[in-house]
């Protein structure tokens, strides 16, 4: 072994040959870039990150959670920002909907019966339908994630599911007192099926209950970006695009 150390290969590399020593830098030059990119990745946080630059890195999907109370404006936030950032829109309640109303879906009666009662369809679901939406949009720059996750199961389920697969960059919270928000709700007109009085008390204690502790662990965690959505959609969105910049700095 002693005797190779010194063997013909080495002096090959330090004979002064130029294109040895040409070829050993540039060998030696890759070799510390790649050490150096993957020690910087490895010390960042395992499911989360504030740089969009680093899921595109690791090869995953990039995500910003979309939550407030039910009316808070969150699907006509994010067709803005879908229209004007580059990001993907994917409501879950959307998914969830296309889903009850898919032929041949299983889990459809399911489904209606947690949107009618303002319960929370389980998770395995909903993220089998998010998981799918992002696998099938090629490559975007981001995803809005809009209405999820609401509770603990819906944030454990994502965490064993999407860990390793997607980076969740910020929670956007769009946060509105609870009678305006039912206003808006009532108002909506687009027939659906929780938009009522009775659907609605439950829906806001849902959110109450379940889903303001999980806005609350991602506070904790440092993740939440406030925006207060009792103004008007250009207001609003004015803020929303602040934080986005904001983000694409870090
Ligand atoms: N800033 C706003 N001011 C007044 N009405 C709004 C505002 N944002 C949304 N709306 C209306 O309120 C209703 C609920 O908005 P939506 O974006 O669907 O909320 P969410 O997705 O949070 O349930 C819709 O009819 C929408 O047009
Ligand atoms: O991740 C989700 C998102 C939605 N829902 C169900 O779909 C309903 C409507 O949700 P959506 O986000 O469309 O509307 P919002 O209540 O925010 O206006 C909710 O009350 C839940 O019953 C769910 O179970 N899991």
């Amino acid at each position: 072994m002693e005797g190779r150390k010194h063997g013909t290969s080495d002096k090959n590399l330090f004979s002064g040959d130029p294109s040895a020593s040409h070829y050993m830098v540039l060998a030696v030059l890759r070799a510390f870039i790649r050490s150096s990119r993957s020690l910087r990745l490895s010390t960042l946080p395992f499911s989360h990150s504030t740089s969009p630059s680093t899921s595109i890195l690791r090869n995953m999907h990039n995500v910003v959670f979309v939550l407030g109370p039910p009316g808070s404006g969150k699907g006509t936030i994010c067709a803005k920002i879908q229209e004007n950032l580059g990001y993907v829109h994917l409501s879950a309640g959307d998914l969830l909907r296309a889903e009850r109303q898919r032929e041949g879906s299983e889990f459809g009666a399911l489904i209606e019966q947690h949107i009618r009662n303002g319960s929370i369809v389980p998770v395995e679901i909903t993220c089998a339908l998010l998981e799918n939406a992002m696998n099938n949009s090629g490559d975007a720059k981001g995803f809005l994630v809009d209405g999820f996750p609401r509770n603990e199961d819906n944030l454990q389920g994502w965490n064993k599911q999407m860990t390793g697969k997607a980076l969740v960059q910020f929670v956007l919270f769009l946060s509105c007192p609870v009678p305006i928000c039912i206003q808006r709700c009532l108002n909506r007109g687009q027939g659906r099926t929780d938009d009522n009085e009775e659907s609605l008390k439950k829906r806001v204690e849902t959110y109450n209950r379940q889903t303001f502790p999980i806005i609350e662990h991602f506070e904790k965690n440092g993740l939440v970006r406030e925006v207060k959505s009792e103004r008007s959609v250009e207001e609003i969105y004015a803020d929303v695009v602040e934080v986005f910049n904001q983000a694409a700095k870090v």
